[in-house]
């Protein structure tokens, strides 16, 4: 029998941890896989489970809960030989639409199933892995004011981006990719390894999550009243057609400014000093998709 960790954050999604269990008995194929449960306790608890999940022989540790949650449970997992996979809860859930992962729990349970595994690239950033986007511009204001919201979803992200988009001040970004300078008046700056932010905004459509390369996408100052066509063009996964939008790959990014201080990783935010190193960790990760 193959084993299974579900790590549960109990503090994100609807769903009561009861209703979980059931789903799992009534969809998970227990002629292949016998389970366990675990639920998280504090912030950046689903590191340390994972971590010793992975170290007891658990073939696949599945993260219940939003970006943050899969953040925390990847944190633990990389590089070790146990897959993870997603049952999201959150409201954004990046990785998981990136990586077409259902949002119904049933149907995302079924998927481990069928065990089709890849084996993904992460990030470092700050000596702190992430494996959708970090950024340090409109976007980690963006997570550190959404962090501090105890309400959740599209219509309170929405809100906080109206709010704050107007005051937002640009700095200029003294970038280096792979050794080349780049100096740029940016309203986001995001070093990105899959496609979205979350909520189908599509931040750099067509990130490869193998491809051993970053996608560095800077949003330039623009015109504030063309939000809405910038953000159109995120969900329809054409922004990198934007004029105020410059596109790079990259293995090893350094980010400098002597007023950077914050840096979002998978929609959270953490504090960071006037330089942030982003290096590349290929393959890194085995993860079960459809
Ligand atoms: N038991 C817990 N108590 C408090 N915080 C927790 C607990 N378990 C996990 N966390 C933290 O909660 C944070 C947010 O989790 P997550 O992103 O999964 O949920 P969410 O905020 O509901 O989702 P979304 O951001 O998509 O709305 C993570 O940084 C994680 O470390």
């Amino acid at each position: 029998m193959k084993k299974i960790l579900f790590i549960i954050n109990p503090k994100s999604g609807m769903d009561r941890v009861k209703a979980l269990k059931s789903l799992i008995d009534q969809n998970l194929d227990h002629s292949i896989f016998e389970y366990k449960i675990a639920h998280t306790e504090y912030a950046k608890h689903g590191t340390e489970i994972a971590r010793q999940g992975a170290a007891d022989g658990f073939h696949i540790i599945v993260a219940v809960g939003g970006d943050g949650s899969v953040n925390d449970v990847i944190a633990g997992l990389h590089n070790t030989n146990a897959a993870l996979a997603i049952i999201p809860k959150g409201s954004g859930n990046g990785l998981a639409r990136s990586m077409k992962i259902p949002l119904d729990s049933a149907k995302a349970i079924q998927l481990i199933n069928k065990e089709k595994k890849i084996t993904i690239d992460l990030g470092k950033a700050d000596g702190k892995i992430f494996v959708s986007n970090a950024g340090v511009g409109f976007d980690a204001l963006v997570a550190r004011k959404f962090a501090k919201s105890n309400r959740r979803g599209m219509a309170i992200y929405s809100w906080i981006v109206t709010k704050y988009l107007w005051m937002y001040k640009e700095k200029v970004w003294q970038i280096e990719v792979d050794g080349t300078p780049i100096k740029e008046k940016a309203f986001i700056l995001t070093v990105a390894n899959a496609a979205q932010f979350g909520y189908n905004f599509k931040i750099a459509p067509h990130a490869d999550l193998q491809d051993g390369l970053f996608d560095i996408v800077i949003i330039k100052k623009y015109p504030k009243i063309l939000g809405a066509v910038i953000a159109i063009r995120a969900f329809n996964g054409s922004i990198l057609k934007s004029k105020y939008v410059l596109h790079f790959k990259g293995r090893s990014i350094t980010i400098r400014h002597p007023e950077l201080s914050l840096l979002q990783m998978d929609g959270d935010v953490y504090k960071c000093g006037t330089e942030v190193k982003i290096e590349m960790q290929p393959a890194s990760l085995h993860v079960i998709i459809p």
